[in-house]
């Protein structure tokens, strides 16, 4: 017996709104929640920054102030780059490593700036999620060395007032927010990538037909709308077939209904075979099948649908001892870009009718002239 396949035949493309920040870097932070809550980041940063330049001003530390109004003018540069363009990957590096230089040159220069290190605490997660673990780790622990060598080679009064001890605990600190933001990193990023595959199944079936494994209605809908914004952009046309087997009726008395089904799996898996992968397919009824052809003329539609209908009629269906052939009605009309996708499909429907009433095993595109029978003569 022909071996019915339930395997999805063809890759169905999930949504482009993503929350993962590994493809923020090409689209930019889609989800609004994700894009309120990094504003709120360099809002609070801001804040923090403007409190300790409040407190700094009233101390009168001209260079702790000078280098307040640096981190203030960085951090909102950062957060308007981010506003305009909304990638977060450029504004957070430039953030962290520009506050991470602020951090070491208020060690070494200005010994006051006890503590500074702290503040280096908050850098690692900002790199090592916006670069994620294969860059944002060796950035790190390039800082973390330069942390070292700096806060080991302090020669001013710094030294005094801070013990090797107390060198150590900050480093020790610095290399910790490290490791458990890589840690918090890689938990993060095999539970993401576990949940979108779970998602992607469930979109899959979702969008599915259970027994040829192609696209269904609802997720044709939503591939047809994409394509057809991405044509009237491109101002590229696409054409809508709609095939329909003939007599199905008759297939399912002879061979039951397990041989109608298997000759549905085998005849998805030709159209598959010979359709370009960017084309869509969708079980749209029963035994009746929408194709969207796109950046595809009339004319060279036209020719797909025949080599389809050509290679079905000639290829048997094998259902246990039982060989047999099913031939294909094609309805074909390619978008002039005016009318809607619904109108588009009911003129595909209405050339199907007449590939049926014209006998079946036939295509009929909407730019087909009618038969010279059909065309009144002048008396
Ligand atoms: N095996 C099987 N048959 C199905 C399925 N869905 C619909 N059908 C059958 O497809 C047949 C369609 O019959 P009709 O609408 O009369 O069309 P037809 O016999 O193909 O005739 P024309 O389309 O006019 O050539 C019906 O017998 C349905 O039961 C399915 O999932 N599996």
């Amino acid at each position: 017996m022909t071996e019915i396949s339930t395997k999805p035949t063809r890759e169905i493309i999930p949504p482009l709104t993503s929350s993962d920040p590994r493809e923020w870097k090409s689209t930019g932070v889609q989800d609004p929640r994700v894009f309120m809550a990094l504003v709120s980041c360099y809002v609070i940063a801001i804040i923090l920054e403007m409190v300790l330049l409040a407190i700094h001003s009233f101390a009168g530390d001209k260079e702790i102030i000078t280098l307040m109004v640096s981190c203030l003018g960085i951090t909102t540069f950062c957060m308007t780059h981010f506003l305009i363009t909304r990638k977060h990957t450029f504004s957070s590096i430039t953030m962290a490593l520009s506050l991470s230089c602020i951090a070491v040159y208020g060690l070494l220069v200005n010994h006051a700036f006890l503590g500074s290190t702290i503040w280096m605490l908050f850098i690692s997660p900002i790199v090592i999620f916006s670069m994620g673990l294969k860059w944002g780790l060796p950035v790190m622990i390039a800082i973390l060395v330069v942390a070292c060598l700096s806060i080991f080679n302090v020669t001013n009064s710094v030294a005094g007032v801070y013990n090797v001890l107390g060198r150590i605990r900050e480093i020790f600190a610095f290399g910790g927010s490290i490791a458990l933001s890589s840690a918090a990193y890689y938990i993060w990023e095999q539970t993401y990538d576990r949940m979108r595959l779970l998602t992607d199944q469930l979109e899959n079936q979702a969008g599915c037909d259970p027994l040829t494994g192609l696209a269904n209605r609802r997720l044709m809908y939503q591939q047809m709308e994409r394509e057809r914004s991405r044509a009237l952009r491109t101002n590229q046309p696409y054409t809508i077939l709609i095939a329909d087997l003939d007599h199905f009726k008759l297939i399912n008395d002879t061979y039951g209904h397990p041989g109608g089904d298997a000759a549905l799996v085998m005849i998805s898996n030709l159209f598959n075979r010979h359709l370009r992968r960017k084309d869509f397919i969708a079980r749209w009824g029963g035994e009746e099948f929408l194709i969207m052809l796109g950046s595809t003329k009339s004319k060279d539609a036209k020719d797909v649908a025949e080599r389809i209908r050509t290679v079905l009629s000639k290829t048997p269906v094998k259902y246990g001892e039982h060989s047999f052939t099913v031939t294909v009605s094609v309805g074909i009309h390619t978008t002039d870009m005016q009318t809607t996708l619904e109108q588009e499909i009911a003129l595909a429907d209405e050339c199907l009718y007449q590939a049926k009433m014209r006998g079946r095993n036939q295509t009929v595109s909407s730019q087909t002239p009618p038969p010279q029978d059909a065309i009144p003569t002048a008396v």
